[in-house]
């Protein structure tokens, strides 16, 4: 990408928001558009002075009412025109603010759901989430308002400097003198009021983060009855946000009196030194009326500009965060010229075959302990493995590894003879399809949830789905049947439902290899029954492996694997695991005592 070199090392805050430029490029005609208002509108902000001088002398002064209304209606016409331009230039920058950031949204998204699992496991959600929101919204506001208030006001600063020089030599100077002396308190002010209120945005976020774990959690808080310590504790964080936010306050007040009484004492000078040469007849009232008019121009726009370069900063914070974050590479991609997975008899309902040769995994953050040792497993087509072993054996590890979302470091595993890393991800996972054991439901309606496994099914393959996962009855007794919605803020469903429901979205990806991490909590006999029944009919033409958790399974398994702490310690058969594996006597004592 072209930012990254800048990116990585930005020296200044301008620099580090330049990448951005790759984003406006695409919209370079309505810049322009929007950059020609924008200088229009400060041509008529400045002509204005000449509007106000030409209303006091050839207006007032000339006590001819004629002359009075002639030069109003000149000032009615430009404030139109600016009114006009302020229209264009408003809209087409904020347009700009609201377009870039939208697609800076997007492609950070598009960037987050492309990376490797383990980026997640070292950076929080909430992290990233306020990537595609805080930060993009920043840059929003730069866009679209803060910069072009900074270019305007860069122009207007000119044109109101040149001005007032023009108008009138010797004032010009008192101005030079006081905009400093005005700007100073200014800017001192701004920069505490500013990281104030960062620290106050801080505050508010970390009670919007408490008050979101304890609603997530009300049943345990409930259960323990921590209603009035959690009250408590969450009375401390708001007080937390009302101190900053009461220091923020009184900087601001501070500030706002500052402004006021310097403003008006450099005005006030201005006026005596004015009105003095008014009076002496060096200059008209006129004139002295544009001359104020342009040096409240002049420090307004100093103003500005100061204010603009506060935020540029945090805004070159914020893209540096949003363009490293786009500048990640994946650490798991497809090859760039991908094999075909072979089918055997190019008949796709048979399963594949699938091996695992020397392989050797740490988990990225525990490089030091092995999650997988030496595993060699050799799954023919259509056949059914179990893997067995106590908690924290890599049974699911297994199953990561299998859909690629790690890489060995050691040894590797094949499809048809064919290694993972040569397969498209895409194909890979077309491939495999898992049952975890628990489903993962999104905040959809039932329809939806189920045709995630096949986003172009139809609804009578979806309804034929669920009716052989035996989830149709119960989803059609729901309130609004497959249009109710689950997820979130959804319908409860059971856990044996839930299931059936991880299960039709199986039916429809119709995979040629499934993976099923059965659930350990018993459900009840009839759901159970519900639940075998139509793995049983999932499992059909297929190679399946499972991570076992029931006699019925392991029993009807061709293979089961023993595994402990990351190796696998027996393979065989239920029978002649029985005899030869102490390990799964063990097992088989443990799990199937719950079962009776
Ligand atoms: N994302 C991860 N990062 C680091 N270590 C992990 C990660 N996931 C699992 N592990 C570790 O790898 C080992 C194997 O875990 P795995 O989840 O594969 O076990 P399991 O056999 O499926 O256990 P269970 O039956 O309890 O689910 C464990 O020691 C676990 O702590």
């Amino acid at each position: 990408m072209p930012h990254s070199s800048e990116s990585k090392t930005p020296t200044s805050a301008y620099q580090s928001l330049f990448p951005i430029f790759t984003f406006i490029k695409p919209y370079r005609g309505t810049v322009a558009l929007a950059l020609f208002f924008l200088m229009f509108t400060a041509g008529v902000s400045l002509s204005l002075g000449q509007g106000v001088k030409m209303v006091i002398d050839s207006g007032f002064i000339s006590g001819s009412v004629d002359q009075l209304t002639s030069t109003i209606l000149i000032l009615i016409a430009m404030i139109s025109l600016l009114a006009f331009g302020t229209f264009f230039r408003f809209y087409l920058m904020s347009w700009l603010g609201e377009r870039v950031s939208a697609d800076i949204r997007t492609a950070v998204f598009n960037q987050i759901v492309r990376l490797h699992p383990s980026y997640f496991e070292e950076n929080r959600s909430g992290e990233l989430m306020s990537r595609l929101t805080t930060d993009t919204a920043l840059l929003q506001s730069i866009i679209g308002s803060s910069f072009s208030m900074a270019l305007r006001s860069f122009f207007m600063l000119l044109g109101g400097l040149a001005m007032l020089f023009i108008t009138n030599l010797k004032l010009s100077m008192i101005v030079v003198i006081c905009v400093p002396l005005v700007l100073i308190p200014m800017v001192i002010f701004g920069r505490r009021v500013r990281r104030l209120a960062s620290s106050s945005q801080d505050a508010i976020a970390d009670i919007g983060t408490y008050a979101g774990e304890i609603i997530q959690n009300i049943k345990v808080v409930q259960s323990y009855n921590h209603e009035t310590l959690e009250q408590a504790a969450f009375g401390q964080e708001v007080e937390k946000a009302f101190d900053v936010a009461k220091k923020r306050i009184k900087q601001r007040s501070f500030l706002f009196a500052a402004v006021i009484l310097l403003t008006f004492a450099a005005i006030s000078v201005m006026l005596w030194v004015g009105g003095t040469d008014v009076i002496a007849g060096k200059m008209t009232g006129g004139e002295l009326g544009a001359f104020i008019f342009y040096a409240i121009m002049v420090a307004m726009s100093m103003a500005t500009v100061a204010e603009v370069y506060g935020e540029l900063q945090r805004a070159a914070g914020s893209a540096t965060r949003l363009l490293e974050l786009l500048d990640i590479e994946s650490a798991i991609t497809s090859p760039i010229n991908p094999l075909p997975l072979p089918h055997k008899n190019d008949d796709r309902k048979n399963g594949v075959a699938i091996g695992f040769h020397n392989l050797d995994f740490y988990y990225p953050s525990r490089p030091d302990v092995a999650a997988l040792r030496n595993i060699n497993v050799t799954i023919e087509h259509g056949q059914t493995v179990a893997l067995v072993g106590p908690s924290g054996a890599g049974k699911t590890t297994m199953f990561e590894m299998l859909q690629r979302f790690y890489d060995p470091q050691k040894g590797n595993i094949t499809l048809n003879d064919i290694s993972l890393e040569q397969l498209s991800l895409s194909e890979l996972r077309d491939v495999m399809g898992m049952v975890p054991q628990q489903p993962v439901l999104f905040s959809t309606n039932v329809m939806r949830n189920i045709g995630y496994g096949k986003p172009q099914a139809s609804k009578d393959e979806i309804i034929d789905a669920a009716k052989r996962a035996n989830a149709h009855e119960f989803i059609e007794q729901l309130p609004e049947g497959y249009e109710s919605f689950l997820g979130e803020q959804g319908v409860r469903l059971s856990g044996g439902q839930k299931q059936r429901i991880a299960i039709a979205r199986a039916i429809l990806k119709d995979p040629d290899v499934l993976l099923l991490d059965e659930a350990t909590s018993a459900l009840d006999a009839q759901s159970e029954a519900y639940v075998q029944e139509a793995l049983n009919k999932l499992m059909v033409n297929r190679t399946t492996i499972i991570i076992a958790h029931r006699l019925a399974t392991v029993i009807h398994a061709d293979k089961i694997v023993v595994m402990d702490k990351g190796q696998i310690v027996d393979t065989g058969t239920h029978q002649s695991l029985l005899i030869s594996s102490p390990l799964y006597q063990r097992l088989c004592e443990l799990q199937f005592e719950q079962a009776k």
